[in-house]
């Protein structure tokens, strides 16, 4: 594949064409925003100038409700040989395709299972896809062409392919990511009106569970709007469990000792059901999930810090799986949380705390 295009120059197709030509391919860039696009254009995600004929690969990252449409224009236009979308959801769009006669012989439906909050080119990264599935539902009719030239983007922005069915894919994001979406808005919402006092006291924990509550408000009800029916049936069975786990807080400030019993061990079960669940969510690139030791470091919030405790722990040849980092209100200290190997923790907190850093026990 040697030319792309890339139709809706948001945070995904910035993403993807950003990842395209920094491995040398010629990227053509539209927005109905022309700012979009010559934003986009500007952080060298490609050129705004129409391709002279039809590109390999058109993608197109529009919000899920204009996919339909927006293939059909370009494949009147004959703007690529085959063509492939990102949306959040499938069936509805893959409904919409086919009822407006779309080739659905070179079009491919697909997801990249990576995003961010922010929306817009300039929230745009090339290595966002990196080790992230990407799901692919190919139509009945789907040629081998499409398939392969869909499976060079997928390659080229580093992510791992999944073939799934429409349906299934939409029950599968339900689950894994338009429920998650709400519930981190409902608990985010519950700060609306909060007191500061209470606010100020927030950790990583709630800043964890409420970051995907700084998403678009618009995009999100695309996007549900086109799932709503499979999100409603996962929120009723968290509604299940919000009732049970309400009920055995109750219990837990009742009189009676068997009643506070009853109530530690619903809190005990929801609790465990939740390690089980957190516990099967893969690590990185896909791999089964791998236990990893945090080393936490007191940092100076100062400039050139974080890269010097980066240098030194590369030196003790030991690989950071992930961080973290962690402001405290009104402290010029910061806490970092290095995810190392477990057989990593004693050695490397020995030689930090040599060379002078403060490692908490
Ligand atoms: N934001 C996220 O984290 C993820 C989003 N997606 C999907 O990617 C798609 C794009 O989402 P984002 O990049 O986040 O949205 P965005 O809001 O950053 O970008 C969407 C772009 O599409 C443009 N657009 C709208 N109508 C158009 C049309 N008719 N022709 C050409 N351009 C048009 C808009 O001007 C905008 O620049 C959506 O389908 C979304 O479901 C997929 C994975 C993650
Ligand atoms: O930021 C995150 O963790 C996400 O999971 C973002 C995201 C949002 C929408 C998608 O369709 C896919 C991924």
């Amino acid at each position: 594949m040697r030319t792309a295009a890339v139709v809706g120059t948001g945070l995904i197709g910035t993403s993807a064409a950003l990842a395209l030509t920094g491995r040398g391919l010629t990227v053509h860039l539209e927005d109905a925003d022309p700012d979009a696009a010559r934003t986009a254009a500007s952080l060298g995600a490609g050129t705004t100038e129409p391709a002279e004929g039809p590109v390999d690969l058109a993608i197109i990252a529009v919000p899920p409700a204009l996919v339909g449409k927006v293939l059909a224009d370009c494949q009147r236009r004959g703007l690529a040989r085959c063509y492939t979308d990102v949306a959040s959801v499938k069936a509805g769009p893959r409904s919409e395709i086919a009822a407006l006669g779309c080739d659905t012989v070179h079009y491919i439906g697909g997801h990249p299972m990576a995003g961010r909050e922010r929306s817009g080119p300039l929230a745009a990264r090339a290595d966002i896809f990196e080790g992230r599935p990407w799901v692919l539902t190919p139509t009945a009719d789907t040629d081998t062409e499409t398939l392969n030239a869909v499976l060079e983007l997928v390659a080229l922005c580093g992510s791992v392919p999944i073939v799934m069915d429409a349906e299934a894919h939409d029950r599968a994001v339900a689950l894994v990511s338009h429920a998650p979406q709400l519930l981190s808005s409902l608990v985010a919402a519950r700060l609306e009106k909060a007191d500061e006092t209470a606010i100020r006291l927030s950790g990583q924990g709630v800043r964890d569970v409420t970051r995907i509550a700084a998403s678009n408000p618009a995009m999100w009800v695309d996007i549900l709007s086109a799932n709503a029916g499979a999100v409603a049936d996962v929120l009723a069975e968290v509604a299940v469990d919000l009732g049970e786990t309400v009920t055995a807080l109750r219990a837990l400030q009742a009189e009676e000792d068997a009643e506070r019993r009853g109530g530690a061990a619903g809190i005990e079960a929801v609790m465990r059901r939740g390690n089980t669940g957190q516990a099967r969510i893969p690590g990185k690139h896909g791999a089964p999930p791998t236990r990893y030791e945090t080393v936490a470091v007191v940092l100076g919030d100062q400039p050139g810090e974080l890269g010097r405790l980066f240098g030194e722990v590369g030196a003790a040849g030991v690989n950071i799986e992930d961080v973290d980092i962690e402001h405290s209100t009104g402290q010029q200290v910061g806490f970092v949380q290095l995810s190392v190997a477990p057989g990593a923790v004693r050695p490397l907190t020995a030689t930090l705390r040599a060379s002078g850093w403060s490692v908490r026990d």
